[in-house]
């Protein structure tokens, strides 16, 4: 994405309240249509950043585009934009064909017009014939789906949405998270999602920008997050992700091969990286990129002997601790159940741990 194909560009912002410093040099492009997060734990500037795009907030210094329009004297109501927030933000007083309609009251339509314009939403929302109904008289489910139509019946080109399913308990929070992306296709307009769950983000998102401290560290795909995330902050952020000191010894065209506490040499394939001969690394590979066997695996896969610490069997996978020599941490594993083959592992049990080279991520200490 570059800036020319974005729709929305955050370009070099800067946020300031008083002397703090909520954003600092953010610049992000959003495609037409793209579900876009803003993942990143508390006061780590995603809300500050999304009041900015709605316009409640200005930016202390950069530039906000969306549509190609600069947006730096429009007012909130001018804007392109729509915004809905995590507490239900619909009016207790008024039934839901009200609320959903509440917006257009100022674009003086006729009494049908509305009506139809207002079924359509609730088809859209899959909540036909409860236009009657007292927003008092819905779950917390279905008040979010109303809270969406409302900000969708002005047809804004983006929508903004600050932890819409943060209220939800976690089986409702799931079912929406698919609505909502269905929604999102649906309508084919752009969507900027803030959440601190990671899980969420890479359940719903094309595109994600982890957040901290108000600087974007990682802005990419959630597989490229996970599979390939670029600083030790990130790896730890999303997902799970054991950790081993190590050393450069050699790089070339194909590869690099670093010595790790644990796991010994190992020959990573890929291209040549900004790593030389005696950098200090962390070697970084996810417990599901393990795997236990009770022999030494034959063939060219890594492996090293371990004991297993602690062994948890949760149904379909199980999770296992396993010590290694010469490493601190013992080293998280998790293995799908049922596919056969697996042998029986307690606590105590000697084992091999083996892994892919080209699972390893090596990142720059920090
Ligand atoms: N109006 C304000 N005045 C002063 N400081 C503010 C203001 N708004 C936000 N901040 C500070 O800016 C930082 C970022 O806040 P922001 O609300 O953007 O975080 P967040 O990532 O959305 O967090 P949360 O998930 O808790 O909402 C925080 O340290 C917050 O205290």
């Amino acid at each position: 994405m570059t800036p020319q194909d974005a729709f929305i560009s955050i370009r070099n912002v800067d946020k300031y309240f008083g002397s703090f410093q909520a954003i600092n040099n953010v610049s992000i492009d959003i495609g037409h249509g793209e579900f876009f997060s803003l993942l990143g734990s508390s006061g780590c500037g995603k809300t500050t950043l999304l009041r900015m795009l709605a316009g409640f907030e200005n930016p202390s210094s950069g530039e906000i585009l969306i549509d190609g329009q600069p947006m730096t004297d429009v007012p909130p109501h001018l804007r392109p934009v729509n915004m809905v927030f995590q507490n239900y933000a619909i009016f207790p007083h008024l039934n839901v064909l009200d609320n959903i309609a509440y917006g257009l009251r100022r674009q003086k339509l006729s009494k049908a017009k509305v009506n139809t314009m207002v079924d359509e939403m609730l088809d859209l929302i899959k909540l036909p014939g409860y236009g009657n109904r007292k927003a008092t008289e819905l779950s917390g489910g279905q008040r979010q789906r109303v809270a969406l139509a409302r900000a969708l019946i002005l047809r804004p080109k983006v929508l903004l949405l600050d932890e819409p399913l943060g209220a939800l308990d976690k089986q409702l929070r799931e079912q929406m998270q698919l609505e909502l992306r269905e929604l999102q296709r649906t309508v084919g307009i752009t969507f900027v999602f803030v959440t601190h769950d990671q899980e969420e983000a890479l359940t719903l998102s094309d595109r994600i920008a982890v957040m901290s401290r108000g600087e974007v560290l990682q802005l990419d795909t959630p597989t490229g997050l996970y599979e390939r995330p670029v600083s030790r902050e990130v790896a730890s952020f999303i997902g799970t992700m054991n950790f081993f000191d190590g050393r450069v010894t050699g790089s070339d065209a194909t590869g690099m091969t670093v010595d790790a506490a644990g796991l010994g040499s190992l020959h990573i394939p890929g291209p040549k990286r900004a790593f030389t001969d005696g950098d200090t690394v962390h070697v970084a590979l996810r417990p599901e990129r393990f795997e236990l066997a009770a022999e030494a695996p034959a063939g060219e896969s890594g492996h090293a002997r371990g004991v297993v610490r602690n062994a948890a069997y949760l149904g379909e996978r199980s999770h296992y601790y396993v010590e290694l020599e010469g490493v601190e941490a013992p080293v998280a594993v998790s293995a799908q159940n049922g596919i056969g083959g697996s042998f029986s592992v307690t606590e105590g049990s000697p084992v091999w741990l083996k892994w892919h080279n080209e699972a390893a991520v090596v990142l720059r200490p920090e």
